[in-house]
């Protein structure tokens, strides 16, 4: 046995890698067990099962319908229990126990804040009370041992019209604890250019924001993203697939769009599981994301949905490690990519990378040695 033998990352090193998540939705993640008590405590009695591992069942079965459009559906349940302080708190404060308990040292986590108003809050009582749930989250990590730094995203909903408010949201919480915007919903039939006044604003402010794109519809959609909203980052992006050519001899050619998305190290928030559920994928080892790190886009990987997936950014580098024999250097190649792509500022980018992540690695790499 030389050096050079193919060594997969084990399931326990995969758990152990620092790893970074830039698209996971927070009320796509609760807790199975705590959907259930926050029903209990809010009398909302239309939930499909009342006993937590047949709920998380229940939610990965009813988003695996092949369609986007299904998959949303089933977000009612979650936003349902998530209209007071304290659900938001104890949602967010778990979503960054959860994460930091994976391995995540950076996850930037979105919500759409007019989605939880029916109890009455405003949109800054639930910018509040989701930030206050991360702090919370952040210090009861480090007191389990582990590290990790959340930030928020806030979310607008695409069919509906208040794009240009929540991205005033987001702007007056940038110093404290919301990095950035997004649009989110159903792809088609609503395109990027409907919120152009959101996005013109947050460019005049400087400020940062992602776009669900090239999901469920496909190349006009990344198209309108970059090209007329601006984009900083592609939510999925998965169809720039569509504008690439392989060849039988193996040969690749890149479509202006792909090429451009390429060239100026456009992010793709790539969300395999979660693609493989809405029909944008038919399988792990089919998944564009394999092509798409080997001819060096700049890749992310990302949870979308850990409840209606069933997984953790530990799963799907397992999953990515056994469909295209992943090393721990593919690994640190995705995670370097997300940590170069977040929306904190760029001297705690540079120290994540080299003070956090690449040391992480190192000291997986080594293991092997002393066996
Ligand atoms: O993969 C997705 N594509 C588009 N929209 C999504 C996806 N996952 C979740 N949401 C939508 O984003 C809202 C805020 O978090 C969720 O309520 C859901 O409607
Ligand atoms: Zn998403």
């Amino acid at each position: 046995m030389t050096s050079q033998t193919y060594r997969p990352p084990t399931a326990d090193q995969i758990g152990r890698a620092p790893k970074v998540l830039l698209h996971d939705h927070l009320d796509g993640g609760l807790r199975p067990g705590t959907i259930i008590e926050l029903a209990r405590e809010a009398g909302y009695e239309a939930l499909p099962e009342q006993e937590s591992d047949k709920l998380g069942l229940w939610f990965r079965e009813a988003a695996d319908s092949g369609s986007l459009e299904r998959y949303l559906e089933t977000f009612a349940h979650t936003c349902a229990v998530m209209q007071t302080r304290d659900a938001l708190f104890r949602v967010a404060a778990e979503c960054a126990e959860d994460l930091a308990a994976d391995g995540v040292v950076y996850a930037e986590v979105r919500y759409a804040p007019e989605q939880h108003l029916e109890s009455g809050l405003t949109l800054q009582e639930v910018v509040e009370a989701v930030n206050e749930g991360f702090r919370e989250g952040e210090r009861r990590a480090r007191a389990d041992g582990n590290r990790i730094r959340v930030g928020a995203l806030l979310t607008a909903m695409r069919h509906a019209a208040r794009a240009l408010e929540i991205a005033e949201l987001a702007n007056s919480y940038r110093d404290s604890g919301v990095v950035g915007f997004d649009i989110a919903g159903a792809e088609a039939g609503f395109p990027p250019t409907r919120h152009l006044d959101a996005f013109e604003y947050l460019k005049r402010e400087n400020n940062h924001f992602t776009i669900h794109a090239g999901e469920a519809f496909g190349l006009p959609s990344i198209w309108q993203a970059l090209q007329w909203c601006g984009a900083d980052r592609l939510g999925h992006g998965v169809r720039i697939i569509d504008d690439i050519e392989v060849a039988e001899d193996g040969s690749v050619e890149l479509g202006r769009l792909a090429a451009y998305v390429r060239d100026k190290r456009v992010p793709l928030e790539l969300c395999p599981s979660s693609n493989l559920q809405t029909g944008a994928a038919a399988s792990i080892a089919e998944h564009p994301i394999g092509l798409l790190r080997k001819l060096h886009f700049r890749a992310t990987v990302n949870t979308d949905n850990r409840l209606m997936s069933g997984t953790s950014m530990s799963r799907e580098f397992e999953l990515l490690v056994d469909a295209f024999a992943y090393t721990l250097d593919d690994m640190q190649w995705f995670t370097v990519n997300a940590m170069k792509s977040a929306f904190i500022p760029f001297d705690e980018r540079l120290a994540m990378i080299n003070d956090v992540i690449k040391p992480g690695y190192a000291e997986l790499k080594s293991e092997w040695l002393f066996k």
